[in-house]
Parts: C-alpha cells; sequence; structure tokens
C-alpha cells in the first residue's frame, strides 16, 4: 500500500487489514513516499518521520512491514519505479498495490501508468466522499485493461492526514484517529505545529523572547 502517509491514520490500515483478508495476502508492504511530486505545491513533512510513524503504526501486526525504497531513491516518487523495486526484491510475489478511489480516480495521470498494471493487480478501496459507483470513477476505469483493477467495498472511516494535521496544528486531539504510538510521535517531533505556537500541556514550543534590557546596561 502506497501513501504518503503524513501522518498514517486508521483509515489506511483498516483498509490494509480488509484486503488482506479479502485476498488472503501473506503480507502488506506500506510504502511511504520519497518526493510525492503531485502533492509538491504543499508541505510535506520529512520522508524519515513519515517512514518512522509507518513503522510505529504497523509494528504490532505481524503480517504489516514498512518499505524504505522510495524513501531511499533520491527522485520524485512514481508507483512504477515501486513496483519494480518490490518485484525485485519479491521475485516469486503475485503484488498487489492497494489504494483509495480517489487516487485511483486520478491514476491515468500518474507517470507510465500503461506499465503499471503488467507489474499489479490494482485494489481500489471506498473512502467516504469517493464512492465506488460513481459515473466518473467507472468512466474512468473503462480506459484501463480489462480486469487490472478490483474495487473493494471497505467500513467507511472518514479520516484524512488533512484533517489530522489540521488537528494537530490546532492543539486539537488527534487520539483514535491514529495510532497511539503515532499521536505521542506527533507530539515529540512537534510535528504540524506552527512554529510559534504553545503547547496547551505547557511545554514551551515559541522561541525565546529576547532577554529584556535593563537601564543600567548598555549596548554600545
Ligand atoms: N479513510 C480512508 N479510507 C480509505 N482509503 C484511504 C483513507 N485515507 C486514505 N486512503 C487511501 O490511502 C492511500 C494513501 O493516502 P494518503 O497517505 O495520501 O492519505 P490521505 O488521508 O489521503 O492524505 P491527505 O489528506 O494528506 O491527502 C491513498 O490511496 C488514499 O486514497
Ligand atoms: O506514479 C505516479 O505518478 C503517482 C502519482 C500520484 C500518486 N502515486 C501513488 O499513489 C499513492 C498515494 O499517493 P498520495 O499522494 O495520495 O499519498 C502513493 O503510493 C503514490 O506514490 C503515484
Amino acid at each position: 500500500m502506497g501513501g504518503t502517509f503524513d501522518p498514517i491514520h486508521h483509515g489506511h490500515l483498516v483498509a490494509a487489514s480488509e484486503v488482506a483478508d479479502r485476498f488472503r495476502l501473506d503480507e502488506v508492504v506500506f510504502v511511504p513516499t520519497g518526493r510525492p511530486w503531485q502533492k509538491e505545491g504543499r508541505s510535506v513533512s520529512p520522508a524519515e518521520d513519515r517512514y518512522l510513524m509507518t513503522v510505529i503504526a504497523t509494528a504490532s501486526n505481524p503480517r504489516f512491514s514498512v518499505s524504505r525504497v522510495d524513501v531511499d531513491r533520491a527522485k520524485v516518487t512514481y508507483t512504477v519505479d515501486t513496483l519494480r523495486d518490490l518485484r525485485a526484491t519479491h521475485p516469486d510475489a503475485e503484488l498487489f498495490f492497494i489504494t483509495g478511489a480517489d487516487a485511483l480516480a486520478s491514476i491515468l495521470s500518474w507517470q507510465d501508468w500503461e506499465e503499471l498494471f503488467a507489474l499489479a493487480k490494482f485494489v481500489g478501496v471506498s473512502r467516504p466522499g469517493f464512492e465506488l459507483d460513481t459515473e466518473h470513477l467507472t468512466e474512468h476505469l473503462a480506459q484501463l485493461p480489462p480486469n487490472s483493477v478490483t474495487l473493494v467495498e471497505i467500513p467507511a472511516l472518514a479520516i484524512s492526514s488533512t484533517e489530522c494535521r489540521r488537528r494537530a496544528s490546532e492543539d486539537r486531539p488527534v487520539w483514535y484517529l491514529v495510532p497511539d504510538g503515532v499521536v505521542q510521535y506527533i507530539s515529540k517531533r512537534n510535528l504540524y505545529r506552527p512554529k510559534d505556537v504553545a503547547r496547551s500541556d505547557g511545554v514551551a514550543t515559541m522561541s525565546e523572547p529576547a532577554p529584556e534590557k535593563k537601564n543600567w546596561e548598555r549596548t554600545e
């Protein structure tokens, strides 16, 4: 499953778990993007933070693992490269690429998209606001090779990384939207906060104010 995972949340984890169950997968490999080119206009957290949050979120599931292939590649992240690298490390595996219906709806804009379907089967999961039976998605998928994509209805979790970042930036809770360890990592690394906002738990994040000048101090 590829994603920017900024941060990883329970919508991602439920999608992976449901698809693993439906297709009897031995393993789900989470692949955080290195440089997600379609998100380049906005600020994305360092790849290492997104990678570590993904490791924390998946650690308790023996069938989940995390790959560094995209994080370690210097150039922008294209799924065609992700799949070629995973094919090289898993030569005998049947590969499935798990993605949300929203991402699937723009797959024709992906780099070398015609080559993707020889490398993996694609699984598109439902997501609140991006249902599977829309005319737009049906028309879009009709342009892909037959049987290259399977659509899967999953329990609807209206969670997005955007909303998690917004909450964290406003000092509102992200508990239960993301795994506990990810809440703690966000707090520890002070992710998503405007630089000059103080935390309600009393930990200072403001830059120190300039020391007050006493009128007996001379500057020259
Ligand atoms: N709540 C969800 N339910 C199902 N699929 C999801 C959900 N959230 C994300 N996905 C899918 O997971 C993949 C990775 O998503 P991504 O890391 O971009 O998260 P996001 O929540 O969409 O992020 P952002 O809000 O920053 O755009 C995408 O294919 C996306 O469609
Ligand atoms: O290959 C591409 O050109 C491409 C363009 C946009 C998104 N993707 C992949 O789609 C997955 C979800 O991406 P995102 O940006 O929604 O987090 C992730 O694995 C990306 O690398 C891939």
